[in-house]
């Protein structure tokens, strides 16, 4: 049996789980509505007890047997009622069951006293003894132990309290035990069969919510694949800045959309320069450094609606929209500050890196972003040539400056 199954497992004899934690958890969850419906079902009972003081009142007159009743009643009337302040007054969590099993213990002790009281009214009283068993088992939700064992005391007391004050002979006695056994026995299973289904209900919705937290879970995970598969599929691994696919396809809707809103849009080609020696002298993972590192500084000197993407090698490209050529230069040329302030130490040299940056600016009606980056990479290699560590701008059509 798996697991989920075993634990929701209910006992036929208690219609409790057999699992305690479960049951523990079960009652939790009722326990708000157990509480109310006890207080409503104990009020009413106290009101139909005290009113039941009218009958004596017409049977016995204001005789001292009628106040001796009249005190009874009062008195377990006000302590069914401390009962129901005190569940009221109780905090949520508050499991009491011994709370519970006072008012039907109280209930069934006054029951008893009125046999020796009005031991000629046995017939009516043998009526009230069955009608609060079913009671007991019917309106108190629950608490099937505890209304068993209030039912036993109060059918057992009245059968001794009959024999004792009322005089009823054995064959008499035989027919109201079996009578009251009736009653006990529809009672228990009544509330036997209400406490099975009512937990197996609640077995079947705690599955229902378990499968949908599942599936939650499932669908979480699932997005967070995606997520991770779309990282990969637009991230560079070392420097996690757009890879060269990635950055084509979002350069190319800025590029439409600033010739839509005929708006400049310029294109940087940023490389470091002597990486190769960089590489030879300080091993190739401490180069890896180096690049992240140069790669950290560029994507934060930039504006949020820039975006930078790693070319390949050594070699970085930033899309620049809406911006003019002079705004590129000045862009590139903070660029450039920012990677020459960076120093790399081993301990025992020093290592201050330099980039070369060729700046590409287009307006509206020019041709497509692979011409733009071409123009640009042309123009910082005009840039290497003349020596490394500088900017070289350009406009589409006009000779470097
Ligand atoms: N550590 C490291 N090195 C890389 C990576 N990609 C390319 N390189 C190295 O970068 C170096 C680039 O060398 P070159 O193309 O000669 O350029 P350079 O040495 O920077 O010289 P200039 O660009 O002319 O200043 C090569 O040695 C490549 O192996 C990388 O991801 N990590």
């Amino acid at each position: 049996m798996p697991l989920q199954k075993k634990q929701d497992v209910v006992h036929g004899l208690t219609g409790q789980f057999c699992d305690a934690r479960r049951e523990q958890r079960y009652r939790w969850s009722i326990q708000e509505r157990v509480r109310s419906e006890f207080r409503l079902a104990v009020s009413v009972a106290a009101g139909v007890f005290g009113m039941f003081a009218i009958a004596d009142y017409y049977l016995l007159g204001l005789t001292r047997a009628f106040y001796t009743l009249l005190a009874l009643r009062v008195v377990v009337v006000s302590l069914c009622l401390l009962v129901v302040y005190l569940v009221r007054q109780g905090s949520k969590c508050d499991d009491r069951r011994w709370l519970h099993a006072i008012p039907l213990w109280v209930f069934a002790t006054g029951i008893i006293l009125i046999v020796p009281l009005r031991p000629e009214s046995l017939s009516t009283q043998i009526t009230a003894v069955v009608v609060a068993t079913m009671a007991f088992y019917l309106l108190i939700p629950n608490r099937l132990m505890i209304v068993t064992a209030a039912s036993l005391y109060l059918n057992i007391g009245f059968l001794v309290a009959a024999v004792l004050f009322a005089d009823v002979a054995p064959v008499p006695t035989l027919l109201i035990s079996l009578l009251l056994i009736m009653g006990m026995v529809v009672g228990f299973f009544a509330l036997l069969r209400l406490e099975i289904l009512q937990r197996k209900q609640y077995a079947l919705l705690h599955e229902e919510r378990d499968q949908n937290s599942q599936l939650h879970q499932e669908i979480a995970h699932r997005k967070s694949l995606e997520e991770q598969l779309r990282v990969l599929a637009e991230r560079d691994a070392l420097t996690k800045l757009n890879n060269r696919g990635h950055f084509m396809n979002v350069a190319k809707q800025l590029l439409q959309s600033c010739q839509a809103d005929r708006t400049p849009f310029s294109l940087l080609m940023i490389d470091v320069d002597h990486f190769k020696h960089i590489n030879d002298t300080w091993g190739h993972s401490y180069g890896d450094g180096v690049l992240v590192r140069i790669a950290e500084v560029c994507a934060n000197a930039l504006r949020p609606s820039d975006v930078i993407g790693r070319f390949g090698g050594e070699e970085f490209v930033v899309a620049l929209p809406s911006t003019s050529a002079a705004e590129a230069e000045h862009i590139a040329e903070r660029l450039k500050q920012r990677v020459a302030a960076l120093v790399f130490k081993d301990g025992v040299s020093e290592l201050t890196p330099s980039v070369t940056i060729g700046v590409a600016t287009k307006d509206a009606e020019a041709s497509g972003l692979e011409a733009l980056i071409k123009r640009a990479d042309e123009l910082l290699y005009e840039g290497k040539r003349a020596g490394r560590d500088r900017v070289v701008v350009g406009r589409e059509g006009l000779s470097p400056r």
